[in-house]
């Protein structure tokens, strides 16, 4: 997969270089690139911004400095069309669905906004040829859209093949399709068996599969109890057995 990320601070995103991520892209399996937004603004200050039309608090960024920058990574990509995600509080929810949706792109495209976001036409004009989307990691206002894009790369980097060591931990994970869709994970142990006078779950350490499997789904619909009950009315009433329904 081949990332690009054009932002005013590429400097945001030397995580990228290190652990998960680092690794898939040495050996890789993950093609990022970086451009710094200001290389298109051809002004000696280099402005990237103005003043909103309509009036209104903040800065607004300039069309032409995206367009060009966007331009100019379209034609030196591999060809085809990227999927453009432009992080913002406006957009649709980030969700484990839509990481691996966009696991399955081989070429995706960040366009981060510092200020009050890009001039809108910006987007209509991509939008018009290839996908556009509006995407938002919370509900919560962050200074720029660098960060969502680290949320978002690690998210979707992580289910790679061959980027996590043990393929059945995304399976495993929290919100993945599956058993485990819409339910949050459980408590996790390991060893010593007594630490500090708190023992693990003898049934953990039974080797009895059936009832551990049936242990870490009873945990997991109580956490999801406690922490995040809307999620459960999304469960599907046919996937809860009887036993589920007395947690
Ligand atoms: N929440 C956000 N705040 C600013 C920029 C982007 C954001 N987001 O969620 O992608």
């Amino acid at each position: 997969m081949r990332i690009d990320v054009i932002s005013i601070f590429p400097e945001y995103f030397a995580p990228l270089d290190v652990s998960l991520i680092g690794k898939a892209r040495e050996r890789g399996i993950l093609d990022v690139h970086l451009h710094q937004l200001r290389d298109w603004a051809h002004d000696v200050h280099r402005t990237v911004d103005d003043t909103p039309y309509g009036g209104g608090p903040g800065m607004v960024m300039k069309p032409e400095p995206w367009g060009e920058a966007i331009d100019t990574v379209l034609a030196a990509g591999p060809g085809a069309q990227p999927r453009i995600i432009v992080p913002t509080p406006s957009g649709v929810p980030f969700t484990q669905k839509l990481a691996m949706e966009y696991a399955r792109e081989p070429w995706l495209l960040f366009t981060p906004a510092r200020y009050e976001g890009i001039d809108s036409r910006v987007m209509a004009e991509y939008g018009s040829r290839m996908r556009v989307d509006e995407v938002s990691i919370g509900d919560y206002v962050l200074a720029g859209g660098e960060v969502a894009v680290l949320v978002m790369v690690e998210a979707v980097g992580r289910l790679l093949p061959g980027v996590l060591g043990n393929a059945h931990s995304a399976v495993d994970d929290s919100f993945a399709p599956g058993a485990m869709e819409n339910l949050l994970e459980g408590p996790v142990h390991t060893k010593p068996p007594e630490w500090r006078g708190r023992e693990v779950p003898e049934i953990l350490l039974s080797g009895h599969h059936g009832k551990i499997a049936r242990w870490r789904r009873d945990e997991a619909l109580r956490r999801t109890a406690k922490n995040r009950p809307e999620l459960l009315s999304t469960l599907d009433p046919e996937s809860l057995d009887k036993h589920d329904r007395q947690v």
